[in-house]
């Protein structure tokens, strides 16, 4: 998967200032921004170049001036989190559409339209899928403080209305609930002007062994 953990990728890579500058310009992503934001910009780790095969989908791909030039990602300040609240049916009352634990903004470009000035369905996908595993991941290294990769076994979305291009957009994501080795997200994608686009769930399921 990676010659890395996730924890180290985390929290050794750089957020790019320029990604942090475009998206401070933006309304909808300034509170994120602002210094008393519950919120920290982490890095975007699939879209950084680790020297080997990994994640090139994310780094190379779809990382021009005409796919997706920029995105940033947040996540809750650790801290308040671990042993979250949870229900009877073990969901995880802490988090939700209000109150996401894993963030991305991006700048979508004409590069991946289906129709014309329309991003291509398949692409919100994997922008889901890379958020929501992101989220997982962070969740599992910073809350429930677990070993193991977790790998997408499903992912169904469903979609509200088209995403033009260009434009930016947010995608927010959160855990809601564990079973074992089976971990259940949630996440919206949001335009600029908080309309909802499209939403997703997702079953994250953690390795028995290394890949
Ligand atoms: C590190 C930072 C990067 C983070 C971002 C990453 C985001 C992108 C991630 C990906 O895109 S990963 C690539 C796409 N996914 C794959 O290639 C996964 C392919 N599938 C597999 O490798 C295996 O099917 C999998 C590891 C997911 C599960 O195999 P297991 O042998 O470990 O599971 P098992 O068959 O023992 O089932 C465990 C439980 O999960 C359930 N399950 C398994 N697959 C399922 C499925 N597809 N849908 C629903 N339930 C499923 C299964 O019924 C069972 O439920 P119970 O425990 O309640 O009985």
């Amino acid at each position: 998967m990676y010659n890395h953990t996730y924890k180290e990728l985390i929290t050794k890579l750089q957020v790019s200032q320029e990604d942090v500058d475009f998206f401070a310009n933006m309304p909808f992503a300034r509170p994120y921004i602002d210094n008393t934001s519950l919120y920290q910009p982490v890095p975007f780790v699939s879209r950084h170049d680790k020297g080997d095969l990994s994640d090139k989908f994310f780094n190379k791909a779809i990382n021009s001036h005409d796919t997706i030039p920029r995105a940033l990602a947040f996540m809750q300040r650790p801290g308040s989190l671990h042993s979250p609240p949870t229900d009877e049916n073990g969901i995880d009352l802490s988090q939700g559409a209000e109150n996401p634990f894993f963030i991305t903004f991006c700048q979508i470009e004409s590069g991946v339209n289906g129709y014309i000035d329309t991003a291509h369905g398949g692409v919100l996908a994997a922008l889901f899928d890379e958020t929501l595993g992101l989220c997982a991941e962070s969740y599992r290294v910073f809350v429930s403080e677990e070993g193991g990769h977790l790998l997408t076994a499903s992912l169904q979305v469903s979609y509200r209305s088209p995403v033009r291009t260009p434009s930016a957009v947010i995608i927010k994501t959160w855990m809601r609930r564990k079973e074992g080795r089976k971990w259940f997200l949630e996440a919206q994608l949001l335009d600029q002007d908080g309309l909802l686009k499209a939403e997703a769930k997702s079953l994250y399921i953690g390795l028995k062994s290394a890949l």
